[in-house]
């Protein structure tokens, strides 16, 4: 029996929005978070839902505080206000924006991938992820070693050998090149049944962002704009940030968010 079962449904196959989404289907809930650094705001009155399989994409210019957002979803930092709800039973995986191993500390795939739950999945399921992340033949290998596109597959395998409900995806893409991006940008919007969870995507990739059906959150230390692409695309917010990046190739450039200054906050 093929582990591939049906490609991962578009979230809009759940189309549940932050105010019609019951608590059953809720996994986590960012309620009027706001995180302060002295007396700098990083991030505004953030409310976030984020539902069962859900893929929620999270765009916005740099420094806009997307990095963290993931950290307080994680749990690395605590916002300075606000509540941030796990519904159900959550399982966190989570792929870094960076992962640097020390040059003086062995590590290597294999030892990294072992510190996943074993339980969570299947030996055949394993494999599967092994081989199609194209994994096998690194086992052995230095994680120092690694080039970076072969660092974001063991990343990701990490992530998902835990059977996360919630995958946290911050840049995953950085660095690589396109060809590689292509590829594992298929490979998460693709995910077998079995591997099927909520994600929560950083990206700077507008084209990627806009296609689809995602939900797609605009961030620039509140949230600008938020909703289906084909809702955000024709949004004033959205313009004023991305209009002009946008159906041509994009190239990052920091803006500031016109419609509110930060001291307006
Ligand atoms: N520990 C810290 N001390 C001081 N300032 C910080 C700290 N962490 C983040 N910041 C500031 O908070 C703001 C948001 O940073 P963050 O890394 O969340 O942005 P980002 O949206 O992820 O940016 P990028 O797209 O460049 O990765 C930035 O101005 C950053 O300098």
């Amino acid at each position: 029996m093929s582990l591939f079962t049906s490609p991962t449904k578009p979230s809009s196959a759940i189309n549940v929005s932050d105010k019609t989404m019951n608590n059953a289907a809720k996994l986590l809930s960012l309620s009027d978070i706001s995180y302060h650094i002295g007396q700098q705001r990083i991030l505004s009155h953030i409310d976030i839902n984020i539902a069962v399989n859900e893929t929620v994409s999270l765009i916005g210019p740099n420094g806009a505080g997307k990095s963290t957002l993931v950290k307080l979803v994680l749990g690395l930092i605590e916002p300075t206000n606000g509540q941030i709800t796990p519904h159900q039973k959550l399982q966190l995986g989570y792929v870094p924006q960076r992962f640097t191993v020390p040059p003086i500390l062995p590590l290597r795939v294999c030892d990294l991938l072992a510190q996943a739950d074993k339980n969570r999945l299947t030996a055949e399921q394993r494999q599967f992820i092994f081989e199609n992340l194209s994994l096998t033949h690194l086992l052995s290998r230095q994680m120092l070693h690694l080039s970076g596109g072969e660092t974001q597959r063991v990343l990701l395998a990490r992530a998902l050998l835990d059977k996360p409900n919630l995958l946290i995806l911050d840049e995953p893409m950085q660095g690589l090149d396109p060809d590689t991006e292509v590829w594992l940008y298929q490979f998460i919007d693709e995910l077998p049944e079995f591997l099927r969870c909520a994600m929560l995507v950083v990206s700077h990739d507008l084209h990627w962002v806009m296609k689809g059906s995602r939900r797609v959150i605009c961030l620039n230390k509140h949230i600008c704009c938020e909703g289906q692409p084909s809702e955000l695309a024709i949004s004033s917010e959205f313009q004023k940030l991305f209009g002009h990046h946008y159906e041509q190739p994009y190239v990052h450039q920091p803006h500031a968010c016109e419609h509110h200054a930060p001291s307006e906050i």
